[in-house]
């Protein structure tokens, strides 16, 4: 079995370590799902109610302030060349949209300044406020945007409030040099929430009081608005092709270029998003872009639950409601112990509890190192057996195969990260070394740097990625080597990005008029010409004029 050295534990970025996630609070089982439908939150929010995935379950969570400490991600970053452009269009799917809430909004430009937008991810677990600025009219006519700054705290979005307070007051003072304070009230500045809020049967409250926070702030909060699943994988999947250009490219030369596909594991939901090489059979999963004047038709689908935190927590539930289960977790390194209340294992809607659960008493989960049990036990999470309508990922969902170049990111970046195996690893090295890390024990000091939860949840996540990818997205040993595991392209990786350049208009649906600029020695040689037709002239003028004159004379 090939052995791989683990890279030192992945702690975040360079800006600080990645905080052991809090504990949720014990909540309550059962409740209703988020409302299918929401009036505008401000005046100027002409958001759309989102709509639910089908996989949302029942269950309230609960309310309750999650508060972390607010840490820098990385420091700012250089601004880099990319490729944006002046509008934008997008239609999602057959659904009908509001376009109000899609078609975007003009920003203040004025000549000598550099536009800034503020982002805020609302997400599972955690919430960024991301700065992005750009110049328009370079070009042809398409600007370039860069991120320049990423401030985080660990964090639910139910706790969305006081984490967007605690956000906004660290972040400023470092947008204090980057945001020049005249331009702060009329930056643009949006919140979406992800799959977390989705979850949250309080979503609406919350984000009211979160917007009420905002406002309070002097930026142009132009309002909060919970992501749909399909958007959120849209938006990443204009992120990855915003940062590599390929929108531009493939505008360029529309033959030589492939764009990529999206692959997002949040805490609470994952987001596939690809062109396939076929037309699209179902509606609910098909979206349209029209980019730069070419058309695309996507295949996306956000599987609620499905994200690495739900999943886990699904997992540990499957393996209590096991009869007889004795709180043995086969992905759990042998040797680990820890108590876990009733409460904490079914406060989350993606768990349903048995009718016979009482929250009070304390299990004890035990560890034993099982990769063979673990990866039986993970597939049980899934259902793969496909409808007769045509292929399917899992849970019967419509799935054409898989086609062309992947990023993955997110959670898929972070998990793999973490065991060295992002850099373009074979499958066989992957299965091996997931394999070696899950059948080993609870040794703590082998990786002093990592968070005991983190240690903990290695085996699990790794082998939970692996089966995701291969039996419910299906990728095989052919297409593997066609996902590439990343956190950033210059930017970092999500869909914040797409998000802003859609609601900003910086892509253009049409291309931008090309702006024909003559050569520097052109213009050179024009000007010289006509300055010596002019002299010409104006030597021709005079000698006709002398020559009048010395007729007159010799006729007086
Ligand atoms: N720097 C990091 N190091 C280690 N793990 C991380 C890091 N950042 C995120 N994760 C883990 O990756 C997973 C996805 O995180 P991400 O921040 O993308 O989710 P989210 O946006 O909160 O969730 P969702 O979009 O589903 O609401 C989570 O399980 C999280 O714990």
């Amino acid at each position: 079995m090939p052995s791989v050295p683990l890279h030192p534990p992945h702690l975040g970025t360079s800006c600080g370590e990645w905080p052991p996630r809090p504990s949720r609070p014990p909540a309550p089982a059962h409740g209703a799902c988020l409302p299918p439908a929401r009036p505008p939150l401000l005046p100027g929010d002409r958001s759309q109610p989102s709509s639910i995935e089908g996989q949302q379950p029942p269950g309230p969570a609960p309310p309750g302030a999650c508060p972390g400490s607010p840490r820098w991600l990385r420091p700012p970053l250089r601004p880099r060349r990319a490729r944006p452009g002046l509008s934008a269009y997008l239609e999602l799917g057959a659904r009908s949209w509001d376009k109000g809430c899609l078609a975007g909004v003009a920003l203040p430009l004025a000549p000598d300044q550099q536009p800034y937008g503020l982002v805020f991810d609302a997400g599972s677990t955690h919430t960024s406020l991301y700065t992005y600025q750009w110049r328009a009219n370079k070009e042809n006519g398409t600007g370039i945007v860069s991120q320049v700054e990423a401030c985080s705290v660990s964090g639910e979005c139910r706790g969305l409030p006081s984490l967007s307070r605690s956000l906004l007051d660290c972040c400023p003072k470092l947008s204090q040099q980057s945001i020049p304070a005249e331009q702060q009230r009329e930056t643009p500045t949006y919140l979406g929430a992800t799959a977390g809020m989705r979850l949250l049967s309080k979503a609406e409250q919350v984000l009211v009081e979160v917007s009420k926070a905002i406002g309070e702030y002097p930026v142009d909060f132009r309002g909060a608005r919970i992501l749909t699943g399909s958007e959120e994988g849209s938006f990443g999947w204009i992120t990855v092709n915003y940062l590599l250009e390929t929108l531009v490219k493939k505008w360029e030369h529309p033959q030589d270029i492939e764009v990529l596909g999206a692959l997002d594991l949040g805490g609470a939901s994952t987001q596939i998003t690809f062109q396939p090489g076929v037309p699209v059979e179902d509606r609910n999963t098909s979206v349209f872009f029209r980019l730069y004047g070419t058309n695309y038709s996507l295949y996306s689908h956000s599987y609620l639950c499905y994200g690495q935190s739900q999943a886990l927590k699904m997992l540990l539930a499957a393996l209590h409601q096991v009869p007889q289960g004795t709180g043995a977790h086969p992905c759990y390194p042998q040797g680990y112990q820890e108590n876990i209340t009733v409460a904490e294992l079914y406060d989350s809607p993606c768990v349903h509890a048995p009718s016979s659960a009482s929250p009070g008493p304390v299990l004890t989960v035990t560890g034993t190192g099982d990769p063979a049990a673990c990866a039986t036990a993970i597939r049980s999470l899934f259902n793969f057996t496909c409808r007769a309508q045509g292929p399917c990922g899992f849970n019967g969902v419509y799935q054409p195969p898989v086609r062309g170049q992947f990023f993955a990111f997110s959670g898929f970046y972070h998990s793999l990260h973490f065991l060295n195996l992002t850099g373009g690893r074979s499958l066989s090295l992957v299965n091996a070394t997931i394999m070696q890390i899950c059948n080993s024990s609870w040794k703590q000091e082998l990786f002093p740097m990592a968070s005991r939860t983190q240690l903990r949840d290695t085996c699990t996540a790794s082998s939970y990625i692996l089966t995701l990818l291969l039996k419910g997205y299906k990728f095989n040993i052919t297409t593997w080597p066609s996902i590439h595991f990343i956190q950033q392209v210059g930017e970092y990786v999500g869909w914040t990005l797409g998000y802003m350049l859609n609601l900003t208009n910086m892509i253009p649906s049409e291309p931008p008029t090309a702006v024909t600029e003559l050569p520097r020695s052109i213009w050179i040689a024009a000007t010289l010409l006509l300055a010596i037709m002019l002299i010409l002239i104006f030597c021709l003028l005079t000698a006709m004029c002398c020559h009048r004159n010395s007729l007159g004379y010799e006729q007086l």
